[in-house]
């Protein structure tokens, strides 16, 4: 499996990015324009945050999908056991507290607007057969979708008895959405599978931005863009005792597009939340 490495201002870029989602389902970006500054900021801002004590993150405990979500409350689809990690989800309308709101806003901004760039190398690179099917083009799609999230997520040194239970920082899964910007995490542990099931290691070093396919570009491209299943497991050694934060960027689908024939984006959603355990 080799995941590409795109360079965004190259002259061929949407083609370089374009193919390495289609081979893949991954491809890691430099120079896409979000400003390393901010998101050295963005990551100790939010390591204040998780550093606090559960009661005061408890307090931004929010309803659909919003705010904070203590230790192990996700798990992946059919797993068991859930997920070795917190994390707080942002939408535009989401609480956020005071000393992370600007940051976090500048944060998502950029990302947004780098997702709707590459949204648009996805559909022009696409061919006639494929952008076709699109009940309206990607970039249109999800222009200031409500629905966009940002999830900031921190995973505090592995518990070795949790480890040995058979609980990883993230299960096995696939992104429900259409696609996924992840800033660098702070530390290695992401890990995608190719078409024989062997897992590799996606590196992605500070500063990089790996961008994946979700289930929804998927179902929308009939699988030219696939959802590659990706985890992050558990380091080893002195490495267990070190916390690791990474933040992925889910550009999501206004509500009522139609990702095919009968199926809006928000029916879609529903029925995968039952699954992770975060909807009734
Ligand atoms: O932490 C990571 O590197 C990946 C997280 C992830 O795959 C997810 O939250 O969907
Ligand atoms: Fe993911």
């Amino acid at each position: 499996m080799k995941i590409g490495l795109v360079d965004c201002q190259a002259a061929d870029a949407a083609a370089q990015f374009s193919r390495s989602l289609t081979d893949t389902g991954f491809a890691v970006l430099v120079n896409h324009g979000v400003d390393a500054s901010c998101i050295d900021a963005v990551y100790q801002s939010w390591a204040k945050f998780f550093a606090q004590p559960d009661a005061v993150k408890r307090e931004f405990v929010q309803d659909g999908q919003r705010g904070f979500f203590p230790y192990r409350s996700e798990n992946a689809k059919g797993q068991a056991q859930k997920d070795l990690k917190e994390f707080f989800q942002v939408y535009p309308d989401a609480r956020v507290p005071d000393e992370q709101l600007q940051i976090t806003q500048d944060t998502y901004d950029a990302l947004a607007g780098l997702g709707q760039r590459l949204l648009g190398w996805l559909q022009q690179q696409a061919p006639t057969s494929v952008s076709e099917q699109f009940s309206v083009p990607l970039t249109a799609m999800a222009a200031q979708s409500p629905k966009t999230m940002f999830r900031i997520l921190h995973y505090p040194p592995v518990d070795a008895q949790q480890a040995r239970a058979g609980a990883i920082r993230a299960a096995a899964h696939e992104d429900i959405n259409l696609i996924t910007l992840l800033l660098a995490g702070s530390a290695p542990g992401l890990q995608a599978m190719d078409r024989d099931g062997q897992w590799h290691d996606v590196s992605c070093d500070a500063g990089m931005i790996a961008v994946n396919a979700g289930d929804m570009l998927q179902m929308a491209s009939g699988g030219y863009y696939p959802s590659t299943t990706h985890r992050v497991v558990n380091p080893q050694g002195a490495e267990a005792g070190v916390a690791r934060y990474s933040m992925p960027m889910f550009i999501h689908p206004h509500a009522d597009a139609v990702l095919k024939p009968g199926t809006t984006a928000d029916q879609y959603l529903n029925e995968r939340l039952r699954e992770i355990g975060l909807a009734g």
